[in-house]
């Protein structure tokens, strides 16, 4: 049996996205698309104005965008795929958990809050538990989860992988993040082309912030954050798609480059229809991964590392993943498909 799905903020950049991806899944059925009043009313057709690189799908383009509200969702549509603006999100996703929804939401507000689990199935479902806490708190009948940041889930699989066999204590981590990462219209050309920009708003301290919670250790009441000190630096450039990063990150214990990358090549995955056979691939060219090159590896869903070198009190690697794929719709789709496999739909 299909679950019936509905995306919020359908229209946008990872909208179109979700879309893509949810369309042909084994598991769920495209019921609703809401966008903003603009859109409200129009076929998905006319109100997106579709950028993906595959067509768009027939039977999605005649379905008509209605507003973001829950009355406007059928009561029958069982999960959202939340891809507003945090702003509007903050604003209206409670309201939609409150009637019942359950929510999979790649929009940055609440991440931290206690009682929301930030999760990448491969690295820490077992926080999905704090949906029992979030119910008695908050009182709510659905539940609401969400992805991490973009750039925070390329590399903390790889940093998951290091503290699981050797106990990570510091991280240091500069970005070169794709333009898409800005929404369509967030960098102009005449910005971009040319030249890189070394600031992107409140990302470090995202950086910062989500990858001590997604690697700390949930115990049946609250995660206790890990305590591990990181450290970001966040740098625009003009790639579309594929942020790659440079991450020094020190270990408990003395390790080799062989160390790393074995631990990293080993790092387990999840028996779902979305997650990839292998979570990390491990280069062993020293100028891979590149954004070009790399970021469709396993349908966009891998994260890719190479340049191993050994420093003081750990190793230097770079890591790679798809920003709008394994970093927004692909992290969204793969939580859903984690609260159906626990039982939550
Ligand atoms: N692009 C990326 O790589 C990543 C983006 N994200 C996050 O995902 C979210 C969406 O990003 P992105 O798709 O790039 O954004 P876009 O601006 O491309 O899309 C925003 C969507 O939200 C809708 N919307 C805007 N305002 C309202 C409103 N007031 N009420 C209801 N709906 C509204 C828009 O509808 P309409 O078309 O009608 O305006 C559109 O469907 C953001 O929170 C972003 O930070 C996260 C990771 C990566
Ligand atoms: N800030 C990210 C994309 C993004 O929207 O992140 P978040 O989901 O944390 O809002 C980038 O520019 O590449």
């Amino acid at each position: 049996m299909t679950v019936r799905v509905g995306v919020l903020g359908a229209t946008g950049a990872v909208g179109q996205r979700l879309i893509q991806m949810i369309d042909p899944h084994p598991d769920f059925e495209l019921a609703a698309l809401t966008a903003s009043s603009s859109s409200a009313g129009k076929s998905y057709r006319e109100a997106a104005k579709w950028r993906v690189e595959t067509p768009i799908p027939d039977d999605v383009a005649e379905m008509t965008v209605v507003a973001t509200d829950p009355d406007e969702v059928p009561d029958d549509v069982d999960l959202l795929f939340s891809s507003l603006p945090s702003s509007v999100g903050e604003d209206v996703e409670p309201a939609f958990v409150e009637d019942g929804y359950v929510m999979s939401s790649n929009s940055s507000n609440f991440r931290t809050d206690d009682d929301i689990p930030l999760t990448i199935p491969e690295v820490n479902p077992d926080h999905l538990g704090l949906i029992e806490v979030q119910r008695d708190e908050r009182g709510w009948d659905g539940a609401m989860i969400k992805n991490p940041n973009c750039s925070t889930i390329t590399m903390v699989p790889p940093l998951a992988a290091l503290d699981e066999a050797f106990g990570l204590t510091d991280v240091r981590v500069s970005t070169l993040q794709a333009v898409s990462g800005a929404g369509y219209d967030g960098v102009t050309s005449m910005e971009i082309i040319d030249n890189a920009i070394p600031h992107i708003g409140g990302e470090e301290q995202k950086m910062e912030t989500e990858s001590q919670k997604l690697l700390g250790e949930f115990d049946g009441a609250e995660v206790q954050w890990h305590d591990a000190d990181v450290a970001a630096s966040c740098n625009r450039i003009p790639t579309l798609d594929g942020h790659l990063e440079n991450v020094w990150a020190d270990t408990e214990e003395d390790i080799t480059t062989e160390d790393a990358a074995e631990a990293m090549r080993e790092y387990e995955s999840i028996d779902l229809p979305t997650s990839p056979d292998q979570l990390i691939h491990v280069f062993e060219e020293p100028d891979r991964p590149q954004p070009r090159l790399d970021r469709m590896r396993d349908d966009g869903m891998q994260v890719s590392v190479g340049g191993f070198r050994e420093t003081t009190d750990g190793v230097q690697f770079n890591c790679l993943a798809h920003n709008t794929m394994r970093g927004a719709a692909g992290a969204s789709l793969l939580n859903g498909e984690l609260l159906l496999e626990e039982g939550y739909l």
